[in-house]
């Protein structure tokens, strides 16, 4: 290593390597899990950060379900493919909204991916269609995530469901204190901004095998977890498509940064607009506006020819990122 470059810290070429170290630190992520059509959301996240112009990779956290196949397709993507193994919750009679939110507690293994400082977090089915590199300069110490909406009939086993309230629209239908203490705020757990951290997954996994299960899995484990550093943060960031025909005056869809198709059959890889409200003109414009995004060859990830031998995905990339930035940090004085 050139002593100069140890020494002259200020040189561009040294501050912009320790810049991209810190860069390096910080990482989107998702979960993917199964052999089945989700591996065609990631691209499409995968796309769409790519045209939004994020500077940070992103990392995709795989089951070992997901087959070689997906996770060449992934890396061709310039993704980070890493793989962790299930998490379950403890034995249980619970009835999951959907049954295959089993799987969902796996996403916790993420907070293990401690070589990076910070991480947004974003399920498969969601979509990014501006830059939103800014959060990752939100203070630390707290979860930052959107607030759900409680009145889609995946809810129905819920008090607030019963009474018509929810926390979107908290003055419409007055919580009754019989009922209980009135619901914390919530967040859905499609998107949220975390900082990795070896206790806190300790933590989580110590509590989770204390933790009877509940019927939205992780999401309502990760509510209850960080309840107390939860902030809330705008909608834009998460648009919960039921927010469309549930709380209509909470979205300005045209400031919309992210969008999340979680609503039943907004899946764009399985859109058939048959379900309820899938016939909406707003949602037939999200999901084309997903394929024009997934089908657009100009996003495809281009290797340089100098890295297409050294580099599989982005890992390479990023570690000798890494490297030559740390190369570059002053070594401690001798005295
Ligand atoms: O078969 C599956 C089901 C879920 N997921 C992952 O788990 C996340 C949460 O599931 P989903 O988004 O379907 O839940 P929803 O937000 O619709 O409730 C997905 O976005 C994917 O990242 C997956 O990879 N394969
Ligand atoms: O495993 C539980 C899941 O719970 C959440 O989805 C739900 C939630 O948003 C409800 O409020 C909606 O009514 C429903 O449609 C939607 O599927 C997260 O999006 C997902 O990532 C995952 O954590
Ligand atoms: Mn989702």
């Amino acid at each position: 290593m050139a002593p100069d470059m140890v020494r002259n810290s200020n040189s561009p070429v040294t501050s912009g390597l320790v810049k991209a170290a810190s860069l390096s630190s910080r990482a989107y992520v998702t979960f993917l899990a199964g052999n089945g059509d989700y591996v065609k959301g990631v691209v499409g996240l995968a796309k769409g950060l790519r045209k939004v112009k994020t500077v940070y990779p992103l990392v995709v956290a795989v089951l070992p379900d997901v087959p070689e196949e997906h996770r060449r397709i992934l890396l061709n993507q310039g993704c980070i493919v890493s793989e962790i193994e299930p998490v379950y919750p403890p034995e249980n009679q619970t009835q999951f909204a959907m049954a295959y939110y089993v799987i969902n507690y796996s996403k916790l293994r993420i907070w293990e991916f401690v070589e990076y400082s910070k991480m947004v977090y974003l399920d498969g089915d969601i979509q990014v269609f501006e830059n939103i590199d800014h959060l990752f300069d939100l203070p630390d110490g707290y979860f930052y995530a959107v607030k759900d909406c409680f009145c889609e009939k995946t809810w129905s086993h819920t008090p607030q469901y019963q009474i018509g309230y929810c926390q979107q629209c908290p003055d419409k239908v007055q919580w009754q204190e019989e009922l209980g203490q009135r619901p914390p705020l919530y967040f859905n757990a499609g998107m949220f901004v975390y900082e990795p951290s070896l206790p806190t997954y300790d933590d989580l996994l110590s509590t989770l095998k204390i933790t009877p299960p509940t019927p939205f899995a992780e999401q309502d484990f990760l509510n209850m977890f960080f309840r107390d550093v939860y902030r809330p943060i705008p909608p834009i960031y998460n648009l919960v498509l039921a927010m469309l025909w549930r709380h209509p005056e909470n979205v300005e869809l045209e400031k919309v940064k992210v969008v999340h198709y979680c609503a039943a059959g907004s899946k764009p890889w399985r859109y058939t607009g048959k379900e309820d409200n899938m016939d909406r003109e707003d949602i037939k414009v999200l999901v084309k506006n997903w394929w024009d995004i997934y089908n657009d060859e100009t996003l495809d990830y281009k290797r340089s020819a100098a890295n297409i031998s050294a580099t599989i995905g982005g890992e390479a990339e990023a570690k000798n990122l890494k490297a030559r930035a740390l190369r570059c940090i002053p070594a401690p004085s001798a005295a």
